[in-house]
């Protein structure tokens, strides 16, 4: 059998079942599903139709090798989703895919391409790497057409079987944060004198709260290097996850960090990182425990260098020189 569509005045549609979900837009107010597809039109609903524009319905009847817009996006879902990601029921035509925990974003700009070159179905993704909170959605998938040809969807299965064949795991998925101790010292004799208030502290330890992670113990140093050299030293000692140093990071005769860091012997990745704000960041390691040198807009600014790094160190990357030197693009954030 050929699918069949007939369109039919709303006026005469009384008794009929709705074929798709119907959209109401009140502009300020209100977007969503105001008819569910299935809805069996009654006498009361006539005005609501011609309220929201439809004069006529569909009533449809699938033939073979048809999907309805609902199927084929639930289909393009499944074939899609993988660790820590759930999905729901379609509404108007469209699969929202969640994040089930928090965590990274873990998704491949060319199969996201792949998947829209096919046509009649679309795949929206966030960023890759971007940070998901329990809820978040990761990508939504739609049918463009109410009918869609099963052809398609099933290329779209066959990216996805290829993707999992190739990487041993689905094309989307969520990589689960570590819960980190860090150890925070924070730098500058205005503070250590007691001249002004700490506000780096508090800052930081925000940040990694919101991440699922601890500032396990802070400490203060002057700006002289060998305070701030031994402050270190202590930290490593404690044998916390990941070691943070906060301000003196610039160019002043005061900003001894970054000097500081290198001399208590840090393997340095990186001092400069190409994303603004967050430019005089520093990365380091002392084996596997990362050192990270932050400058002053840290504190101050919610989204900087830091806050792209850290979610990563979380997830268990290493970071590398040459993934520093891939923040340039894009890493304008605010001049
Ligand atoms: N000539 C240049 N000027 C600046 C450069 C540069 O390369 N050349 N870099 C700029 C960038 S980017 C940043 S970011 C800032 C800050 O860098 P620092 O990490 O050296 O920050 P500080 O000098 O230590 O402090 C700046 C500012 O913030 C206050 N502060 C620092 N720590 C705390 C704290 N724990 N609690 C409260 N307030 C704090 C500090 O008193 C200063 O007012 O440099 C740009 N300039
Ligand atoms: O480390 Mo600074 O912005 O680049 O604000």
């Amino acid at each position: 059998m050929k699918t069949r569509l007939r369109e039919v005045p709303v006026e005469e549609a009384v008794g009929l079942a709705l074929a798709h979900d119907l959209t109401q837009i009140i502009p300020g107010q209100f977007k969503g599903r105001l008819f569910r597809k299935g809805h069996v039109v009654t006498e009361e609903d006539i005005p609501k139709l011609l309220d929201i524009g439809k004069a006529h319905i569909y009533v449809l009847e699938l033939g073979e090798g048809d999907l309805h817009e609902d199927d084929a996006a639930l289909r393009l879902a499944s074939a899609l989703a993988g660790d820590g990601i759930s999905f729901g029921e379609p509404s108007e035509g469209k699969v929202t895919l969640k994040a089930e925990r928090r965590g990274l974003a873990v998704l491949d700009e060319a199969f996201v391409r792949s998947v829209n070159r096919i046509g009649d179905i679309v795949l929206a993704t966030v960023r890759r790497d971007q940070v998901l909170q329990p809820g978040g959605a990761i990508a939504a998938v739609r049918a463009i057409p109410l009918i869609v040809p099963e052809r398609k969807i099933a290329e779209a299965e066959a990216l996805a079987a290829d993707w999992r064949a190739r990487h041993g795991s689905a094309p989307l998925a969520v990589r689960p944060l570590r819960s980190v101790r860090a150890g925070l010292l924070v730098t500058g004799g205005e503070v250590y004198s007691g001249r002004i208030k700490d506000k780096f502290g508090p800052a930081v330890r925000a940040k990694l709260e919101a991440l699922g992670s601890t500032v396990a113990e802070q400490r203060f140093a002057p700006d002289d290097r060998q305070r701030i050299v031994t402050e270190i030293h202590y930290l490593l000692g404690r044998g916390y996850d990941m070691i943070l140093v906060t301000g003196g990071m610039s160019v002043d005769p005061d900003d001894r960090t970054p000097g500081a860091i290198r001399e208590a012997g840090a393997d340095i990745v990186s001092y400069g990182t190409p994303m603004l704000p967050g430019s005089m960041l520093l990365v380091g390691y002392f084996g596997n425990v990362p050192i990270l040198g932050l400058p002053g807009c840290v504190m101050h600014d919610p989204y900087t260098s830091f806050d792209v790094l850290l979610p990563r160190i979380l997830a268990g990357d290493r970071i590398t020189r040459e993934e520093i030197a891939g923040m340039g693009y894009g890493g304008l954030l605010h001049g």
